[in-house]
């Protein structure tokens, strides 16, 4: 766990940019530190590693003021990824991820190897070893990185920002690529982001803080969206905070109606909707494991105002109207 003991940081010349600060971070978990610009997120991020020394109050980690630790050895199980991967350019890629594991002992041979495996986790097949940085798009290079920082194999990650420099598209790929790769590694892993919905979908908990370096609300995605503890929070979590708090809440026990209608193969997948001009598509389907919100969003964008729901097999087991969907959001307000 990493804990924040009331950590203030003032700037030489410059105003609080971390205000009594405390919370705690949970081993094996993701938390997301969200905010407007200058409130202090990358400020708080870099007092864990001593990149920037606190004013007053303590950072401990598993209990351990992080000021009684020798800077070497505790950088050594904290990896660090920033924004634009921050990639040695004169190096492969190969050498980028395997550099940090030979200073700290490897033979060439095995970090290399490792190197080689970490990447293909990340995404990035042996072929893209060889070339430099400057020859990987944005979303590589931010793969390079997070390889590059998992080749210490640190307990504990802290990433600036770490997905800003990709396009919309290639961002929520890697999100989810992240979330499976965390998954496997269960990381204690601090993240900077100023995009809520990225905190959102990522964070197990999530710092949200506000000009002045406040801590404005710490809590899961879902306590602030259902539990905002402000007008700031709330303003910042979005007007649509209604849509998004269906993200957390399992279709699981959503009534389905028989499957009536609807086209379907011989293996009972769904074909789509017969219609006089052919068949209609059904834009998707959904499971029992997913949200309210796909469910919501199926049947928006239907052509015949019905999601349909698939068992673990594809085949079609249950249909979901506007009017079921409606239904069953307003038994849940009872
Ligand atoms: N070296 C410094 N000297 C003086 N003031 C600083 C220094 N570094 C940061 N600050 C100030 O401290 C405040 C917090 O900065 P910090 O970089 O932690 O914010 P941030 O939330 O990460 O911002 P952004 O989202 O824009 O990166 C800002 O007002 C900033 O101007």
């Amino acid at each position: 766990m990493i804990t924040f003991e009331d950590v203030v940081k003032v700037y030489p010349g410059g105003g609080t940019a971390v205000d009594h600060l405390s919370m705690e971070l949970p081993t094996g978990k993701m938390t997301v530190l969200v905010g407007p610009s200058g409130c202090g997120k990358t400020t708080s991020l870099r007092m864990i590693n001593r990149m920037i020394e606190p004013t007053a109050g303590r950072i401990l980690i598993d209990g351990e003021d992080v000021t009684a630790k020798n800077e070497a050895l505790l950088r050594r199980g904290i990896g660090y990824v920033i924004q634009h991967a921050g990639l040695f350019p004169h190096r492969t890629v190969l050498d980028n991820v395997a550099t940090v594991p030979v200073l700290t002992g490897s033979t060439r041979r095995a970090a290399r190897a490792k190197a080689l495996e970490l990447l293909e986790r990340v995404g990035l097949p042996e072929q893209f070893a060889k070339r430099y940085p400057a020859q990987l798009s944005g979303g590589q290079q931010q793969r390079v990185g997070v390889a590059r920082a998992l080749a210490a194999d640190p307990p504990i990650m802290l990433m600036d920002e770490p997905f800003s420099a990709v396009d919309p598209v290639v961002r929520l790929q890697l999100h989810d690529e992240f979330l499976r790769l965390q998954q496997d590694l269960g990381k204690t892993i601090v993240m900077v982001t100023h995009d809520i919905d990225e905190a959102l979908k990522l964070g197990d908990r999530v710092a949200v803080l506000r000009e002045g370096g406040h801590l404005a609300q710490f809590g899961t995605p879902r306590d602030l969206v259902t539990n905002p503890a402000d007008d700031f929070v709330s303003g910042f979590v979005g007007r649509d905070r209604g849509l998004r708090g269906l993200s957390f809440d399992s279709a699981a026990d959503l009534p389905v109606q028989a499957v009536d209608g609807l086209s379907l193969d011989d293996a009972g997948r769904p074909l789509g909707w017969p219609s006089d001009s052919g068949l209609r598509p059904t834009n998707g389907t959904f499971t029992k494991e997913d949200s309210l919100r796909t469910v919501t969003d199926l049947v928006i964008s239907s052509p015949v105002g019905i999601a349909v729901r698939v068992g673990p097999d594809g085949a079609a087991d249950g249909l979901v109207s506007h009017h079921d969907l409606a239904d069953h959001l307003a038994s849940r307000r009872s």
